[in-house]
């Protein structure tokens, strides 16, 4: 009955698709290609010119102290305002994206100093063993491009506020795009519909109620959408037809795909079980991502991280950005207490190149966070914040 009732749709829309493509179409029409132009063959070439879309306005200027990881410091934040250059209605670029709560940000490491790049690196956390670049996240490769997976608090007009970032000021980004764990990460891949007890998923959601199908989909307005290819418009009771009987379709499409897609997985899954070892993974079970065992268990501990009642005193001197008396202000923190949470974060994770680690053990270390320079010594297990101060007035006599 199903099958027969399918049938009479997919013949109507055959019938209104001959109609349509005599009049032009609904669908917007692939365009011709522009007569060859030298952007164009880069692109084909995969030798682009990048613009920015904007450039991060980080509370990290330096990379000395600037996080390896976005999940090492939290409260670390910056902004990210999207260039008129770009798009000259950036919010219309940024139309739905506060809908997630996590967003890919794809960036440039500008402040690189070389362009040069080996094929293998010396990751700090592995304590000067070397590994393949591209079994890293260094900085120093091929194309110098970064890949940050930031929290995104809130987008006011053109302006992304993000935190759970390891970008420095000014780094140029390249692109945005949601952060979707059904598309990016392979445990909510292979197991779409976690129990509710799963704590992965449930977070994420900003709208729980909103059902997001047609991620791809490149349609347009509606009024786009009704538009024939030399621009005339259809008359909206053939596009209302022809848009019904789709739905119609696509649905049961989408039924026969759905469950299609549910045995491939299924299939895929048990295939992944039989054919992968013990050996090669080196973490977790078959439904999770594997990676490599020095990621969870460096070899370089973490450290205790401890401040003289004197930092401490100088810490608690800042005010957040919205209050004003004439004492320093932090622009991103919103109180002492996060800076304290923010220095814990950055120098617990040891952010000493291993060349510092073992040849300048007893130098002091200076970094900045948002408006306060930081100065600190380590010794064995331990890390001790000697002074902070407003940016441009350490003392380096301590
Ligand atoms: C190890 S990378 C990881 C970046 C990103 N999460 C990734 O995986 O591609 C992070 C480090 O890059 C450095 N860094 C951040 N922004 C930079 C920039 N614009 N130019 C050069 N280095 C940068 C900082 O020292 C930071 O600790």
């Amino acid at each position: 009955m199903l099958d027969s009732s399918v049938r009479a749709h997919r013949k109507q829309l055959a019938a209104v698709q001959a109609v349509v493509s005599k009049a032009g179409s609904c669908e917007e029409e692939p365009r011709p290609s522009p007569p060859s132009s030298s952007a164009h063959v880069a692109l084909e070439q995969g030798s682009i010119q990048t613009t920015p879309i904007g450039f991060i306005i980080s509370c990290f200027s330096v990379k000395n102290g600037t996080p390896r990881q976005p999940n090492i410091c939290s409260p670390s934040r910056a902004e990210l305002r999207i260039q008129r250059s770009v798009f000259n209605n950036p919010e219309h670029a940024l139309l739905g994206l506060d809908r997630y709560s996590h967003v890919w940000i794809i960036f440039l490491f500008h402040k690189n100093g070389h362009l040069s790049y080996k094929a293998k690196v010396k990751p700090p956390r592995l304590n000067g063993q070397r590994v393949g670049v591209y079994s890293t996240r260094s900085p120093h490769r091929p194309n110098a491009v970064g890949l940050t997976l930031a929290r995104l608090d809130k987008i006011e007009g053109d302006t992304l506020h993000l935190s759970d970032i390891d970008m420095i000021d000014g780094t140029p980004v390249l692109d945005i795009k949601p952060f979707i764990p059904e598309y990016d990460s392979p445990e909510v891949r292979i197991n779409p519909n976690p129990q509710p007890s799963d704590s992965q998923t449930e977070p994420l959601n900003k709208e729980t109620n909103v059902l997001d199908l047609n991620e791809d989909s490149d349609k347009e307005d509606d009024e786009d959408r009704n538009v024939v290819g030399d621009g005339r418009s259809l008359p909206s009771e053939l596009c209302r037809v022809l848009e019904e009987v789709k739905t119609f379709v696509a649905q049961d499409d989408m039924s026969h795909h759905d469950s299609k897609c549910k045995k491939q997985v299924s299939e895929c899954k048990n295939a992944k079980r039989s054919s992968r070892t013990s050996d090669n993974l080196c973490y977790g079970e078959q439904d999770r991502a594997a990676i490599a065992s020095w990621i969870r268990d460096p070899p370089v501990s973490c450290l205790d991280v401890r401040f003289t009642p004197h930092a401490e005193e100088q810490l608690a001197q800042f005010l957040p950005a919205h209050l004003s008396d004439g004492r320093p202000r932090f622009k991103f923190l919103h109180s002492s207490d996060e800076a304290v949470a923010a220095i814990r974060g950055v120098l617990s994770a040891d952010p000493r190149s291993v060349y510092r680690r073992t040849r300048c053990r007893d130098k002091l270390f200076f970094f900045t966070i948002d408006t306060a320079d930081i100065t600190c010594w380590f010794g064995h297990g331990f890390v001790e914040v000697l002074q902070v101060r407003p940016v441009g007035q350490r003392d380096v006599t301590v």
